[in-house]
């Protein structure tokens, strides 16, 4: 087998069950070893969300997170905040303090996710990430791959339907016999683009009315700079975060489209096995 991975690459890997994806999933982010053969510039950190989410814990869904945003590096409270923004996009249903072994497949499948992009990992791999989620969360997870390979992130998923592979994969390398093969597709190429946008109070001085910008499509950040509420969307997002954000008496005190990270950082990594 011979796969490589370059900085903002959107990968799916697919084949039949026990064709070997998990195995090599589990190789690319160092889980498992190759009896032969290596991996190379794995880049770091990476964000993993395994085929089976064994969430028997008695610790709570933000206690979990918390901590294992500060195994990552994060202090507790910037892990708990990453970690509460993660879930709201997710809306996850059973709350944060319920225990992880109460949590259902779908909602222990959201806290994979959460944990997986506590900090924004420069190579995501998602086996089956899809697998059990409700409709409104795989919206979110199409953002959350679009916003990795945004940010320079590569990313490598398995799912088994061609329409999600071919709607969100750069490329498809397919699985059969033992032997990988590499398939194209139409969206090399097409760098996504991230807009900072910055609201105010309006000059009339009218309140604005407040809005959980986290739970809207696209938002990948929200912070307050004094008055300011200063917003990081996904491009193909931003025209209806504004119109939201102008619908609800906020003013547009800055506007900023920067480009993808395919574009920022290239191919300065790239993991080949
Ligand atoms: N360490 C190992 N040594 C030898 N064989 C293994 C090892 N790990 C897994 N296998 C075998 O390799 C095959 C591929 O398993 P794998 O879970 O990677 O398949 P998969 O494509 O992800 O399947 P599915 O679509 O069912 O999830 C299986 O037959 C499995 O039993």
């Amino acid at each position: 087998m011979d796969m490589e991975v370059a900085a903002g690459d959107v990968l799916a890997v697919v084949g039949s069950n026990g064709s070997g994806k998990t195995t090599l999933l589990r190789i690319l982010v160092g889980l498992s070893q190759p009896s032969s053969g290596s991996v190379l510039g794995r880049p770091s950190p990476i964000g993993y969300v395994p085929d089976r989410f064994t969430a028997h814990g008695r610790i709570s869904v933000i206690s979990y997170l918390t901590h294992m945003g500060r195994i990552r590096g994060l202090s507790a409270s910037a892990a708990r905040t990453r970690g509460n923004h993660l879930l709201e996009r997710l809306s996850l249903v059973g709350g944060r303090d319920a225990p992880l072994r109460t949590l259902s497949k779908g909602n222990a499948q959201k806290v994979a996710l959460a944990q997986a992009l506590l900090v924004q990992p420069d190579l995501l791999v998602l086996d089956e990430p899809w697998s059990g989620l409700d409709t409104s969360a795989h919206r979110v997870l199409s953002d959350f791959i679009d916003e990795a390979a945004a940010q320079g992130g590569a990313v490598v998923f398995t799912d088994h339907r061609e329409a999600i592979t071919e709607t969100h994969a750069d490329g498809v390398y397919s699985l059969s016999g033992g032997r990988i093969t590499f398939h194209g597709s139409r969206h090399i190429g097409n760098p996504a683009s991230i807009v900072e946008l910055i609201l105010t109070v309006p000059p009339t001085g009218a309140m604005p009315v407040e809005i959980n910008w986290s739970a809207l499509p696209g938002v990948m950040d929200s912070a307050l700079r004094g008055a300011k509420v200063v917003l990081r969307v996904a491009r193909d997002h931003s025209d209806a975060v504004l119109l939201t954000a102008l619908q609800h008496q906020w003013s547009v005190s800055g506007f900023t489209v920067t480009a993808g990270g395919r574009d920022r950082r290239g191919d300065a990594r790239k993991a080949a096995l």
